[in-house]
């Protein structure tokens, strides 16, 4: 994706859209589904509230990983994400390395799909499929699965809005959504007394459909298309949605993909964002009611474009890579090749 294909968007501020009408049994009303695909058309970023997640599943949810992240570092490592085949578990401080950017100031423990062990992709060695890697903590499981599977509920919803906007049935989205590698990440910057106004992960573009966000503090920035950084406003009622890479492509540019970035903050800030994913072997191009012909994009493979960028930014999979343990898949773009950030900072979360 190059720049002159991008649409130019000069927001200022970013939408807050209720969205309690996803919840009726007939769907959602007309006005909701035109701001909601205003909004990831001029934006690609979005505030929704009265969104169904209950306030109480994301406080158990939130409970859980503030139980895991307070344990010592030498606990945490029981559960490193290097002792997957599958990218699941803890992320320490340093393992995720940003092109061109400082040290990025955060921990994190990453999960996804819990599938069951003798999962065939799993036994075939998909890079991302497969069960989680549970710490020892009780409850944790059952918390953070209670507050995924309501947050990708609303996400299917809001997809199947997306598509009656754009005039196209939802199962055009939606078909390839059966047990996607959707990952939710648990993140934590740690209270850093040094923090200066830079950035604490640098600007990129998410790599899946849509993202739901959910942060503890402001910090979050998103890019319009005059190169300013405009603050997305922090409620603690309201979940963040942006439009991830495939969405783009998939909506031949009518939805955008924008480019954001966390300021580091000085206060303790945990971060949890549900990447909603297509199935893995899906491959996603240009809807033909979308493109007058003329893709505007190349087809991009979910899976392999997920895995391409998080291989090359997590150090032990680099190191697989080197050693030949792994290879990344053919045609695989390099990092922050998507996104008018590229120009301006590396970077990626
Ligand atoms: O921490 C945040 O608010 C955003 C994190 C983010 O953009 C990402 O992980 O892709
Ligand atoms: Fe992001």
């Amino acid at each position: 994706m190059t720049d002159t294909q991008r649409t130019a968007v000069d927001f200022e501020s970013i939408p807050v859209i209720d969205v309690s009408s996803l919840a009726e049994p007939d769907g959602p009303s007309d006005e909701c589904i035109e701001r909601l695909g205003t909004a990831a058309r001029e934006v690609g970023f979005l505030l929704v509230v009265n969104h169904g997640v209950s306030d109480e599943t994301f406080r158990s949810m939130h409970h859980a990983a503030q139980r895991f992240f307070d344990q010592p570092e030498s606990v945490k490592r029981e559960v490193y994400i290097g002792n997957s085949t599958n990218h699941r578990g803890y992320v320490p401080i340093g393992e995720e390395v940003f092109a061109g950017a400082t040290p990025d100031l955060k921990e994190a423990y990453d999960l996804s799909i819990d599938l069951p062990a003798d999962h065939s992709g799993y036994l075939a060695g998909n890079p991302l499929l497969g069960p989680n890697q549970w710490p020892d903590l009780q409850g944790f499981p059952e918390a953070v699965m209670t507050y995924y599977d309501e947050v990708f509920g609303l996400g299917s919803k809001l997809l199947a809005a997306f598509a009656r906007y754009l005039g196209v049935e939802p199962a055009a989205f939606l078909g390839s959504v059966t047990e996607p590698p959707s990952q939710l990440r648990l993140i934590h910057y740690p209270y850093n007394p040094d923090a200066e106004d830079r950035p604490g992960i640098g600007a990129h573009t998410d790599y899946e459909a849509l993202t739901l966000l959910k942060p503890t503090a402001p910090g979050l920035e998103v890019m319009n298309g005059r190169g300013e950084w405009i603050e997305v406003p922090y409620r603690d009622d309201a979940i963040v949605v942006n439009i991830g890479d495939l969405l783009e492509v998939w909506t031949n540019g009518a939805f955008v993909a924008t480019s954001h970035r966390v300021r580091k903050v000085s206060e303790e800030r945990y971060s949890y964002p549900l990447f909603f994913n297509v199935d893995y072997d899906t491959v996603v191009a240009p809807l033909p009611a979308l493109t007058d012909g003329t893709p505007a994009y190349e087809p991009l493979h979910a899976g392999e474009h997920l895995f391409a960028q998080t291989a090359q930014s997590f150090a032990y999979l680099r190191q697989r890579i080197e050693s030949g343990e792994l290879a990344l898949p053919e045609g695989a773009r390099p990092l922050y090749s998507l996104g008018r950030e590229t120009s301006l900072v590396g970077g990626a979360r």
